[in-house]
């Protein structure tokens, strides 16, 4: 099942508001506290508790500091721990993205190299904490994609290591670039933290995407102002779509071509029904190869992780497909003793398509110690004896297989199935 997040940040975005929903929506909070030990060993303990905020129920985190005065950070050496950490590669992928956009923003907004940005307030233990444990609650949620609306940033001035600055502070205005914004509210309703990981892990749209609601998550800031919840809620969902299955692909110019063979064994291994190349030019005039991996639904998670982990993608983009196939079913056939299914795809009880399966083939000549094609002309030719010809009615012409002759596949006989596709 492929499960999306909207997240409604109309009234604003901090980190711990944001982990805050995701704990509430269901994220594992032993899962997100492990992640966060993995970086900061010892140092953060997480926990949450239910508040209300302008009359509605919400959950509040806390981050409790253990140890002496936290160390200023610079981006680099706080890179290195998390490089170090162990995290799941898609946790550490996206901490390190969230907390190099805030690097990027920090060093525009002062004027010096990202690599020596200092995280003092923002690089602070619970905002370590925050990045890194929204990162693994995602995960925890097996999410596959999440969406946001507007942002509200708010107005007036918030007081900071660098005297009284104007809202939205510089750093929330760096990283607003591109992003529509509420200029609504006041005080300091968006934190650089809260916009790092909202322009970072998430898709901006402009309304609540049609999805059947699941859990929702609603996450609690500090301030209880009376004229809005200051919250953020997080809403997940299924997307709306009759597609059973999807086809994710990816541009690639930068793989060794040797991998390619095990990158499309893998893709099957993972759940996808095929998986194939196409060569391409693309942008700058590269020579380069799309992958596409036709999966079902539910093995999409799984797919996505198998393309980032065994090739040179950073992303990749998933469309929703909508199969038409006709309804099949396995026919055994007796060839020197041994069984060989031929699979027969039927309408109107009138068969369409008689094919031995492959495999099965293969497996009968390598034991016989015969050439494959010659068992496969042996058991075309069964299979003709046996009357299972294009246009001939169906064993059952009920359009069911007959009890004892056909059986149903692995996923039963009239689900859309693509056993023996890989053949
Ligand atoms: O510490 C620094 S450099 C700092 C920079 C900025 C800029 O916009 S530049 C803003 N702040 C303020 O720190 C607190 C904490 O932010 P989190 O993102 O860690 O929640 C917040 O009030 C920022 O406006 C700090
Ligand atoms: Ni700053």
């Amino acid at each position: 099942m492929t499960v999306t997040a909207w997240v409604d940040v109309s009234a604003g975005v901090a980190g711990d508001m944001l982990l805050g929903a995701l704990l509430d929506a269901g994220a594992a909070l032993p899962v997100v506290q492990a992640a966060v030990d993995a970086v900061l060993p010892g140092t953060a303990r997480l926990s949450v508790e239910p508040v209300v905020r302008a009359g509605l129920r919400a959950v509040e985190l806390s981050v409790e500091v253990s140890g002496e005065q936290q160390p200023h950070r610079r981006w680099r050496d706080l890179r290195g721990s998390i490089e170090r950490a162990d995290l799941a590669a898609p946790v550490r992928r996206d901490v390190l993205a969230v907390f190099g956009a805030l690097a990027r923003a920090e060093a525009r907004v002062h004027g010096i190299a990202a690599e020596d940005v200092h995280f003092h307030e923002v690089g602070a233990v619970d905002s370590v904490a925050d990045v890194v444990g929204v990162c693994a609650a995602v995960h925890d949620l097996k999410l596959a994609g999440l969406v946001s609306g507007p942002v509200a940033l708010g107005s007036g001035h918030v007081r900071t290591q660098h005297g009284l600055l104007a809202v939205p502070v510089p750093a929330v205005l760096e990283l607003a670039h591109g992003w529509v914004v509420a200029g609504d509210g006041r005080g300091e309703l968006a934190t650089p933290t809260g916009m790092a990981l909202i322009t970072t892990l998430t898709r901006q749209v402009p309304a609540m995407p049609a999805i059947r609601i699941g859990a929702v998550g609603i996450g609690a800031g500090t301030r209880d102002p009376a004229e809005r919840a200051n919250v953020v809620r997080v809403v997940l969902g299924e997307p709306m779509t009759d597609a059973d299955e999807v086809v994710i692909e990816a541009n690639i110019d930068d793989l060794d071509p040797r991998v390619w063979p095990s990158v499309l064994a893998e893709l099957l291994r993972a759940g996808a029904a095929d998986a194939w190349l196409t060569p391409i030019l693309m942008k700058k005039g590269r020579p380069a190869h799309t992958l596409h991996a036709l999966t079902p639904s539910d093995h999409a998670a799984e797919v996505r992780e198998t393309i980032i982990k065994h090739t040179s993608t950073i992303g990749v983009r998933q469309y929703p497909v909508t199969k038409y196939a006709l309804p099949r079913a396995w026919v055994p056939v007796e060839i020197d003793g041994t069984t060989v299914r031929i699979k027969i795809a039927f309408q109107d009880g009138v068969i369409r398509q008689a094919t031995p399966e492959f495999r099965d083939v293969e497996a009968l000549a390598h034991a016989a110690g015969r050439p494959v094609q010659d068992v496969l002309r042996q058991a075309v030719a069964a299979a003709q004896a046996s009357g299972l010809t294009p246009g001939s009615p169906h064993p059952d012409s009920s359009g069911k297989p007959s009890p004892g002759r056909a059986t149903p596949d692995s996923h039963g006989a009239y689900r859309h199935t693509h056993e023996g596709e890989h053949s």
